[in-house]
């Protein structure tokens, strides 16, 4: 066995947070095992699991905000629908609590009170569009709760009202219509510009942006990009050059603004970026209101830099009816229309529900926003791994005395694999679901792991051993150490300090193969009962004979020792929980030494 070892520490999901975790038992959900059923096919998409085990009773989705009549349909046949509009974020809060999934669009704030409202119970968000920067992901990660977007079904929609922007604004269609209806006739007044030769920037080259570049150059417009994540052969492909920032603006006619709203994107278009742009740009903004800075907006619009504005969205929805820029005879506004046609919001309405309705049942979430992505074939592919690894968590942690406090597990796994061609997160995920759950009360998933690892000061560090042989089994095993703890079944402790337990998986089921310097072999089915003995006949059958006298079935035994007639562990895999009694006449056998009962 050729050994290479490399230590990786558990990354902090959001350095940044502080905060406190509150989260009870969930109100209806019993999580147990990991669900890997197979999603519906979405080409090349990555996916997550959310969650586990099956529901109790039929969960409730609260539809805050108005969803097209196909997915509302698709949620009725899975859950309680409670569409409630327009709810204030008082009556928000007080009926998450109630909930298991929520429904946004972009007016509805799912803050950080929502999530510690909910008291543990909501499992999903699910943003019906895009944009989740109406989302606190922060608070939902830190509470174990999966945000899923819907992606890809209103990026047409968007894009078309980008191009209808673009054109009403350049021909004055707005201020003209209405001056029109004030039964005015002034033809002379509103001479528009063309759009044909003219260069528009598309900054954020993403779906949206690549579909307004796509359209536009169809209008013979000459397209440039601005995306520091783009590949630039999809822009070629398309003829479209990407370009920087600064050559963006300082080149565009036009300016089509098609990026997310970070903290990086915020305010980028202020009074400096006006100031490097050409005199006379015209700007189209279906993105996010908070990407510009509205009053410095309005104050290249009365400058003259910035010749016309054609906003969708704002910084407040809705803005102020006031609003120097709402109000700005150079500027055409519609109330945040981009996804707003009858094909996008059915479309969009069946995408969320899908997503919604899948990661309520554990099932593969394509879509999500605040896990890790995990292609689904690595996850159908590690499955029995998965549940060996939460089994051995659970298993290790009870054998920690009670007061010893969990602060550094290390786990170790066995692979022929090159260590790139192994993700261990889901893995590390299901080790610390293991180890925390039974101690404490937090619900812990893919979503919240390393969160609540960090958060409960527990260090995990993922050691590799690479194995010769063959790396079609993406492991060999998975061994977990607690260090610096005492144990209640002194022979867990290896000959270096630790509380260790191994397991394998063997014909696609889990088995604990070692115990301290112990070798065991017991199917991880149940639950088990270790005793240390002094090896000798008849021992099986003792133990086996007060077990039966209670009607507990044994599954398995399975008996590793040091030597003949030295010390041995015996290994009982019970269907079912002995009684105290029993468990002390066990104990009470003169060759056993110490005897511990392991619930999995
Ligand atoms: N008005 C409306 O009703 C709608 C608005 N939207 C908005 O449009 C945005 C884009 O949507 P999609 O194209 O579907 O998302 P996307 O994720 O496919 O594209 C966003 C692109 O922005 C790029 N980007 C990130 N940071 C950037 C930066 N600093 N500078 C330039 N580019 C940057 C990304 O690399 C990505 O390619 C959404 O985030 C949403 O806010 C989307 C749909 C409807
Ligand atoms: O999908 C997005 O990002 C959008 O902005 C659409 O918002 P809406 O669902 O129409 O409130």
């Amino acid at each position: 066995m050729a050994a290479s070892t490399s230590t990786l520490n558990v990354p902090s999901l959001n350095p940044k947070l502080s905060s406190s975790l509150s989260i009870s038992s969930p109100a209806q959900f019993s999580i147990s095992s990991l669900s890997l059923r197979a999603a519906h096919g979405r080409g090349s998409r990555r996916f997550v699991v959310l969650a586990t085990g099956g529901l109790d009773a039929k969960p409730t989705v609260l539809v805050a905000e108005k969803l097209g009549a196909a997915g509302l349909d698709l949620l009725k046949e899975f859950a309680n629908v409670d569409c409630s509009y327009n709810l204030s974020p008082e009556e928000l809060n007080t009926k998450i609590s109630l909930c298991d999934a929520l429904i946004v669009r972009s007016g509805t704030k799912v803050s950080r009170e929502v999530f510690e409202s909910s008291g543990g119970r909501l499992k999903v968000v699910g943003r019906a569009g895009v944009g989740i920067d109406n989302v606190d992901l922060a608070a939902a990660t830190e509470h174990g709760c999966l945000v899923v977007n819907a992606p890809t079904a209103n990026t047409v929609a968007a894009a078309e009202h980008g191009i209808a922007l673009l054109a009403a604004m350049a021909r004055n269609v707005a201020q003209a219509d209405a001056s029109v209806k004030a039964g005015k006739w002034l033809r002379n007044k509103y001479v528009g510009v063309s759009l044909v030769g003219k260069t528009l920037a598309v900054m954020g080259f993403g779906k949206v942006g690549t579909e307004v570049a796509r359209r536009a150059k169809g209008l013979g417009m000459h397209v440039i990009a601005h995306d520091p994540y783009a590949p630039a052969d999809r822009a070629r492909a398309i003829g479209v050059e990407l370009v920087t920032f600064d050559e963006a603006i300082a080149t565009a006619d036009f300016i089509s603004l098609h990026m997310p709203l970070t903290p990086t994107t915020s305010k980028m278009l202020n009074d400096e970026t006006f100031g490097k742009m050409k005199k006379g740009v015209r700007i189209v903004n279906v993105a996010r209101g908070g990407v510009i800075d509205e009053e410095a907006l309005v104050r290249a619009l009365d400058s003259g830099i910035v010749a016309q504005a054609a906003l969708d969205v704002f910084t407040k929805e809705p803005p102020s009816p006031e609003s120097k820029l709402v109000q700005h005879e150079n500027v055409i506004v519609t109330p945040h229309l981009g996804a707003s046609t009858v094909e996008a919001q059915e479309g969009v309405a069946i995408e969320i529900a899908e997503a919604v309705v899948g990661a309520l049942k554990g099932e593969l979430a394509s879509t999500a926003v605040n896990a890790p992505m995990v292609p689904a074939e690595v996850l159908s592919e590690l499955k029995p791994y998965v549940i060996l690894a939460e089994k051995l968590g659970r298993l290790a942690v009870q054998l920690v005395t009670g007061g010893s406090g969990v602060k550094s597990v290390k786990v170790t796994y066995a692979s022929a694999r090159a260590p790139d061609d192994l993700d261990t997160r889901v893995l590390r995920a299901m080790i610390t679901k293991g180890i925390i759950e039974p101690i404490s009360s937090v619900f812990v998933n893919l979503v919240n792991a390393d969160f609540t690892a960090k958060q409960r000061g527990v260090r995990i560090t993922e050691e590799r051993i690479l194995l010769d042989g063959s790396p079609e089994a993406p492991l060999d095993s998975i061994q977990v150490q607690i260090a610096n703890v005492e144990s209640k079944f002194a022979s867990a402790i290896s000959d270096t300090g630790e509380i260790r337990v191994e397991g394998r998986v063997k014909d696609g089921v889990p088995h604990l193969t070692r115990v301290g310097s112990f070798e065991v072999d017991v199917s991880l089915e149940g639950s088990i009962i270790l005793c240390r003995q002094v090896d000798q006949p008849g021992m099986i059958g003792k133990v086996g004979s007060i077990l039966g006298q209670e009607n507990v079935n044994v599954s398995f035994m399975s008996v590793g020792r040091i030597a003949p007639r030295k010390q041995a562990v015996m290994a009982i895999g019970v269907d079912d929980q002995p009684s105290k009694e029993s468990l002390q006449r066990i104990g009470e056998i003169p060759a056993v030494e110490e005897i511990v009962f392991l619930k999995l």
